[in-house]
């Protein structure tokens, strides 16, 4: 799904309004139904709820809603801000049509919000042009207080769609937040997570056609946006799916190479080969019977690397540690390596950020998967906001022709050509020791198997976030481990 900004999603109101055709005020009563039955079908609308409006068309949603809840037995309470001279031409016809029915209260302040109430914040939208101050800015700040369920209609009134805000700006802080049509930038940024809430997004049947001629350099993963692997052939052989090598584990960090393997293995490679210290071998060969094993010669860590000629992809890093030993053999891997398709994560990517001049040595389309710490030592600085960090993150890619995988909530897949593709799967019970180890065997899996490198990240990413997913729906958050993840996996 592509991802829009506010202008884009502005233009696609406009083409939607003169291709389909259809007047911009039924499409503000297209977008309004489906928010009001969506109050319904979740059971948050209630009598007596609040709905704060403004002048523009945000505030023309929030009159349509306010309308159809009454019409189906839900009455409520509606407030205008008044902030403007003149209000938008669908909120003035929605506002003669809301009269029919009951009366609205016009303020230039901050009203009591009781706290055991429903809150649906029409009162800013994608037309947001600077922040919120004065009257608007004190009811956002009286919502906020309330302690009120608050809903927002498109978007938290305050916060901009796609740039950042500052940090003391009014923002409203919803439970829920539900858009139309595409999740907005701002919806993914980790810094917003307060001002978003629960998010999604409703079909407003916006012009289909507009969404494909459009180009967009920002892409939501979601089930029906994945990249597929190749159909496995029914006389299909070991060989038909390539031979993964992971080079991985130290002394006490073996464990990081039995998981990207056993990832690895569930991921559809034909062949594993696993290169771990001595120490790791008899662990790997009885954890991980399918995968077989070369020992180093040394005991405790990594110092060499095999010959790589009958490997179609290498991942390195899980569990390595920084010995110098183990920066030697990092350095003779990507002397080896030629064009191999390569992942590298964890301790490799620590060792490429002490020694960046070695990041121009990365294979092309190469993909890096670190955390925002790690991506921060390999830029060697760090970002004032989100939206800085994904220009930092695209000029990245682009300098060093590589696929950066940046771990969060929404994992980022970002492209040499600039694509973002942000992931729409995992969960806060993933935080924990060792899923960056699986993703790194899925990962290595897929680029074993040959498809390019950035369909592989897309979905590796993909598929690691639902195999978090159901491992929590079926253990909980706080008991998932990374060991439950390839058991969870599901191609
Ligand atoms: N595109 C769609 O899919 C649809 C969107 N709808 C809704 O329309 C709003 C966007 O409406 P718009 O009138 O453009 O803007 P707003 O209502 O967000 O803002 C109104 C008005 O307020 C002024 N303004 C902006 N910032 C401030 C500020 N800080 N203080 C005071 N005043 C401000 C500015 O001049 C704006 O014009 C979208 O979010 C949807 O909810 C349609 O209903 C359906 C299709
Ligand atoms: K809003």
């Amino acid at each position: 799904m592509k991802i829009f900004s506010a202008d884009q999603i502005r233009a696609w109101d406009a083409y939607t309004i003169s291709h389909e055709p259809i007047s911009s005020l039924d499409l503000m009563e297209r977008a309004a139904t489906a928010l009001t039955d969506w109050l319904l079908r979740t059971g948050l609308a209630r009598r007596d709820g609040h709905i704060l409006c403004g002048m523009g068309n945000n505030g023309g949603d929030g009159l349509v809603v306010a309308r159809l809840l009454h019409q189906a037995g839900y009455p409520c309470h509606v407030w205008i801000v008044r902030h403007a001279e003149k209000a938008s031409a669908d909120f003035e016809a929605n506002l003669a049509r809301y009269r029919h029915l009951a009366g609205v209260t016009w303020v230039e302040e901050a009203m009591e919000i009781p706290s055991d109430t429903l809150v649906i914040d029409a009162l800013l939208g994608s037309g947001l042009n600077r922040c919120a101050a004065g009257p608007l800015a004190e009811v956002i700040r009286a919502v906020n207080a309330s302690g009120s369920t608050v809903v927002s209609i498109d978007i938290a009134s305050g916060l901009f769609a796609d740039r950042p805000n500052q940090p003391d700006d009014a923002i409203i802080e919803p439970a829920y937040t539900v858009g139309f049509q595409v999740p907005k930038p701002a919806f993914l940024q980790p810094g917003n997570a307060r001002f978003v809430g629960r998010w999604q997004v409703l079909d407003i049947g916006l012009d289909r056609r507009y969404e494909k001629q459009t180009p967009a350099s920002r892409y939501f993963t979601d089930s029906q946006s994945l990249p597929s692997l190749r159909n496995r052939a029914v006389f299909a052989n070991k060989g038909n799916f390539g031979h993964a090598l992971l080079i991985a584990g130290s002394y006490g960090k073996v464990g990081a190479a039995v998981l990207a393997s056993r990832a690895c293995l569930r991921s559809g490679v034909g062949l594993l080969t696993v290169h771990v210290p001595e120490c790791g071998y008899s662990v790997l060969q009885t954890a991980v019977p399918e995968a077989m094993c070369l020992a180093d010669e040394h005991p405790k860590m990594i110092t060499g690397v095999p010959d790589l000629s009958s490997y179609t992809a290498i991942g390195v890093g899980p569990g390595l540690g920084k010995a110098q030993e183990t920066v030697r053999m990092l350095d003779e891997l990507l002397l080896k390596l030629g064009g191999k398709p390569a992942v590298f994560d964890a301790d490799a990517l620590n060792i490429l950020a002490d020694n960046p001049e070695w990041l121009t040595r990365l294979p092309k389309n190469s993909i890096l998967t670190p955390h925002p710490k790690e991506f921060t030592r390999l830029l060697g600085r760090t970002w004032a906001d989100d939206y800085e960090k994904l220009d930092l993150l695209r000029a990245f890619c682009k300098r060093y022709s590589v696929v950066t995988v940046l771990k969060g909530q929404h994992t980022i897949v970002a492209t040499p050509e600039g694509e973002l593709h942000f992931n729409s799967t995992g969960n806060p019970g993933m935080a924990t020791g060792g899923t960056g180890d699986v993703l790194t065997g899925i990962l290595t899996a897929l680029l074993a198997q040959g498809p390019p490198p950035a369909d592989a990240a897309i979905l590796g990413v993909y598929r690691h976030g639902e195999a978090g997913d159901r491992a929590a729906a079926r253990k909980g958050e706080p008991a998932l481990i990374a060991g439950d993840l390839p058991e969870f996996l599901h191609w």
